[in-house]
């Protein structure tokens, strides 16, 4: 099964977004990853629309949008319009959950669901067949650079098992503190999305960063 390196342009330079893009466009990575942050779901603001658009006018792959703010259904056809391909939404910050994934999917995007590290996998299990990635926090949302939370391991293997227990064909994706330490171990519970910001971004040389992820997760 293919495994995916997604850049979180969170950690990225703003004053030199272009260039970060093209260094992504021109590594292994798979996804941009691109996370929206309101300051109510999360205490903390990142970017929106104007910022989302000028990425999609330089990025060569696939736009992988990350929502952490409160009613996402708002949004859903705005998201569409600047680029997104996949579109994530919080378990937690959405009142009709099967309403908010088939109109994402109408909107003609990827339907991604995330859980905070606090919510249980099992909140899943009637909806799995629909949702096409589900995005583990393996922090708290609303800031990168955090530490990787040991529990992930264990929700990874949960989901997994839901996964293959209702014929479902989601992806899993782990979002926070991934490095090269982890990566493997990730991999090994059943990951097949991995969101990496400070680690790469904060390296020396972050287009080997992402080639030297991307060689730990490919055989
Ligand atoms: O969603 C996020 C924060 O809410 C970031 O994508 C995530 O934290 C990745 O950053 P890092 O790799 O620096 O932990």
């Amino acid at each position: 099964m293919t495994k995916y390196i997604a850049p979180s342009i969170l950690a990225a330079d703003f004053a030199n977004l272009q260039r970060d893009i093209e260094m992504v466009n021109n590594s292994k990575a798979d996804w941009f990853h691109i996370d929206v942050m309101d300051g109510v779901f999360v205490p903390n603001i990142s970017f929106g629309m104007p910022v989302i658009s000028a990425i999609k006018k330089h990025a060569t792959k696939t736009m992988d949008v990350h929502l952490m703010i409160v009613d996402p259904d708002r949004y859903i056809e705005d998201f569409k319009k600047v680029g997104a391909d996949i579109l994530t939404v919080h378990y937690e910050a959405c009142t009709h959950l099967h309403r908010t994934i088939q109109a994402i999917k109408a909107a003609g995007m990827k339907a991604g669901v995330s859980l905070n590290p606090h919510t249980p996998v099992a909140v899943l299990e009637d909806v799995i067949k629909d949702i096409d990635v589900v995005l583990i926090m393996s922090v708290n949302p609303g800031f990168g650079g955090q530490s990787f939370i040991e529990n992930t391991y264990k929700k990874v293997q949960q989901l997994k098992a839901l996964i293959e227990f209702s014929e479902a064909e989601t992806l899993i994706e782990v979002d926070g503190g991934v490095t090269n330490q982890n990566i493997e171990q990730l991999l090994e519970a059943g990951v097949d999305a991995f969101v990496a910001g400070s680690f790469v971004f904060k390296s020396e040389n972050p287009s080997e960063t992402i080639n030297e992820l991307k060689s730990l997760i490919s055989f």
